[in-house]
This record gives C-alpha cells, sequence and structure tokens, in this order.
C-alpha cells in the first residue's frame, strides 16, 4: 500500500522520519507491504516544495542539512514552492498529513487548525505535537471519525516508546486505576547529569544539542510537557477527560546541585514524576519533583530515558521503559502509526 504523505514542520522529528523512511525503504517494503511518496514538506522557516509525483526526499533532507532552507531544492518539471501549511494540507495530493510543528503549551495553535483542515480534506494526521491531543482530543477524534479518516498520535507520550498503544491492546482487560511515569527526556536528562556536577544550565545546554527539549525548553523544565502528556494519558488511556488547569503542575526549574547532594547522601533522587489516580471514572491527576528512595524501580530511570507504571487490577503493576525524547525515536513513533493505520486499513478492505 502506497502512502502519499506531506510534512508540515520539517525539524528534527520530521527529518527522523524522514532518515528512518530513506534508510529502511526496501524492509518496509519487503516486510509490511509499506510505500511512501513524500509529495510536500512546508516549514516555517525553511519554506516549502511541493511535487504532486513525489519529491526525491534524499535530496530534500541533504538541502535542509547543508542549507537550513528547501529554497536551494532543485527545479524540476510540476516542482511547486511556497506553499503555506493550510495551502499544503488541502490543496496537495497527499492523503495523509505529518503534523510535527512545535507545541505551544498554551493555545495547541496552529497545530489543532491544522488537524481540522486535514480531518476535513478527508486527510489522515499522524502527529507527536501534544497540543491538539491535550487540547482538543475529543473533538479531533470525532472529527476524524466523521470523515472517515485516522489520527494516530502514539509519539506525544514517551516518543517510540509505546505508552499509549501497549496499554491499550497488550493490557487490555484490565482496569487501569493509577498511572505513575517520568515522563520527560529534558528534565530526566538534566537532573542525571546535575547528579554528576553538572550546572542546570549546561545539562539543558546538552539536552538541547541533543534535540530532547522543545523549542521552547520552559515547557519541559516547568512540567508543562509532562501535564500534557498526564491529560493525554487520562483521556486516552483511562478514558477520563482531565483539564489541563485541574493538574497541578510544579517543574524542576527551583532544583539545586545542593538539593541533588543532599538527596543522594540520603540515598535519594530527584525524579519529575506525573501521577494519576482514577477514582471510580475521577482521576485525580499531579505533576511535579519527587524524591525517591533508590530502590523505587523510577529511580533508576536516568538520562532521556522515560518509564511509566500503569497499576492494573488483573496484571498488577506493569513498567514500560524507553525513550522519552530523541529524533529517531520519535520519527519511529510517526511510522509505527503509519504502520498500524495501514494494517487497519487493509483489515477493513479485505
Ligand atoms: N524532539 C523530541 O524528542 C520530541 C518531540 N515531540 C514533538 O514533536 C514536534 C516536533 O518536534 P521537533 O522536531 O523536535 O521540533 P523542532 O522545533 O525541531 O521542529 C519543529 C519544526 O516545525 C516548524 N514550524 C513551526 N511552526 C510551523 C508552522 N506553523 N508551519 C510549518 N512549520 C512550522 C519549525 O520551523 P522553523 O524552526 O523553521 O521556524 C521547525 O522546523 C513538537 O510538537 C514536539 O513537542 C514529541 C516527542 C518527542
Ligand atoms: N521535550 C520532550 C520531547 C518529547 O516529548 C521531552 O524532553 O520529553
Amino acid at each position: 500500500m502506497s502512502h502519499r504523505l506531506a510534512f508540515i514542520g520539517f525539524g528534527g522529528v520530521g527529518q527522523g522520519l524522514a532518515d528512518i523512511l530513506i534508510k529502511q525503504e526496501d524492509t518496509l517494503s519487503q516486510q509490511y507491504g509499506f510505500e511512501t511518496k513524500v509529495v510536500a514538506i512546508t516549514d516555517m522557516m525553511k519554506g516549502s516544495v511541493y511535487q504532486p509525483d513525489g519529491l526525491d526526499l534524499k535530496k530534500a533532507v541533504e538541502v535542509v542539512r547543508s542549507t537550513g532552507s528547501l529554497d536551494d531544492y532543485p527545479e524540476e518539471p510540476g516542482l511547486i514552492r511556497d506553499l503555506d501549511s493550510m495551502e499544503t494540507i488541502k490543496k496537495t495530493n497527499a492523503d495523509t498529513i505529518i503534523e510535527v510543528t512545535f507545541t505551544d503549551v498554551k493555545t495547541g495553535q496552529p497545530a489543532i487548525d491544522h488537524c481540522k483542515a486535514a480531518f476535513k480534506s478527508k486527510k489522515n494526521v499522524v502527529t507527536t505535537n501534544k497540543g491538539p491531543v491535550a487540547l482538543a482530543y475529543e473533538e479531533l477524534n470525532e472529527l476524524a471519525e466523521q470523515n472517515g479518516v485516522y489520527f494516530g498520535f502514539e509519539g506525544t507520550v514517551m516518543s517510540g516508546t509505546p505508552a499509549l498503544r501497549m496499554p491499550l491492546t497488550t493490557l487490555a482487560g484490565n482496569e487501569i486505576y493509577e498511572i505513575c511515569g517520568i515522563l520527560n527526556g529534558t528534565s530526566n536528562y538534566i537532573l542525571t547529569k546535575m547528579e554528576e556536577g553538572l550546572p542546570f544550565e549546561d545539562a539543558l545546554k546538552e539536552a538541547q544539542a541533543k534535540g530532547y527539549a522543545e523549542a521552547d525548553p520552559t515547557n519541559d523544565i516547568e512540567g508543562y510537557d509532562v501535564r500534557y502528556k498526564t491529560v493525554i494519558l487520562s483521556q486516552h488511556v483511562l478514558n477520563v477527560p482531565v483539564a489541563i488547569e485541574d493538574v497541578a503542575c510544579k517543574g524542576i526549574s527551583d532544583i539545586t546541585l545542593e538539593d541533588i547532594e543532599e538527596a543522594k547522601n540520603n540515598g535519594k533522587r530527584w525524579k519529575l514524576l506525573a501521577r494519576l489516580k482514577n477514582d471510580g471514572g475521577k482521576v485525580t491527576a499531579t505533576v511535579g519533583p519527587e524524591k525517591l528512595p533508590l530502590d523505587d524501580p523510577l529511580a533508576s530511570i536516568t538520562g532521556a530515558t522515560n518509564a511509566v507504571t500503569y497499576y492494573c487490577n488483573l496484571a498488577g503493576p506493569i513498567t514500560l521503559s524507553g525513550a522519552g525524547a530523541g529524533i529517531t525515536e520519535t520519527g519511529y513513533a510517526l511510522l509505527i502509526d503509519l504502520i498500524h493505520f495501514q494494517g487497519k486499513k487493509e483489515a477493513v478492505t479485505s
């Protein structure tokens, strides 16, 4: 099955997926019958190219990495430049929009409007952008359903680690009554590095250089990113909507090297934790730093790795751990949604 993709946003994660599609083209085709043509790429500063017959993706990535812009993508018959995001969504022949613009933690825009426009144009959306899912979950899922298209967002929580799909599929049949997790790669990376003696600011710079941090890293260090992920877990996994403003939220920006040292001397370690408790359909959720004893399973999670424990009434506590951020890992999250979507579609048509 062949997909025609359009990227809205072509930063780290967009390029991460592009690299995977280039490198794994043959394997994906042979193992899953999965074939893609990237027909359009539109980015705020890097410009826009649209080729209805399919772009040379390798060339597009090379040009962006060497010049920072798509303007140097070679001229060719049929090539259209400078479409904006909405034109790309509505007017191109793409059937699936890869929405990988920045997450706006206040409004979720312009990503919410991108998703709406795509669904109304009968196009699928696969995204790692937390804004639309945290702020407009119900509306967007309904719109996708009404238009018979797919909405995939696995990478919004824990990057390529299946924090959303795993509890809903592999743990099906359990009642999940509590969730506790380390859900932000950047802040966990900073806390780990501070324990090694690196100052906060230097650790943050490293996390940014590695592609873990949000465009505005305040969202990582003040807990807003985790708050969005908490809301997504509540809505999608527990099936109980929770409003952003009802999640008490504190980040790690106040934690000093002295605090880290004091915890260490007392056999403890600071972690930024999300906690959700489902009490008969009412969810209480919090985000904040806590000192965990070293024998707590979440205390041993270091660097950009994340972990989440699902407390299940039948299976008991199940902990899933893996990358919480990263270009390739999050690009992979988009791929896994595309492959699952293809599987669903084939099941319906066979
Ligand atoms: N990095 C990670 O590990 C993870 C990221 N995510 C989420 O994935 C998304 C992408 O992340 P990442 O690639 O790291 O972020 P980047 O900041 O690297 O890339 C975002 C890109 O989107 C572009 N952009 C912003 N607004 C628009 C717009 N209105 N129209 C078109 N393009 C736009 C930016 O343009 P320019 O810079 O040229 O102005 C930039 O190139 C974010 O929502 C993030 O929260 C989720 C999980 C993990
Ligand atoms: N900035 C986020 C990226 C993934 O959502 C993080 O550090 O976890």
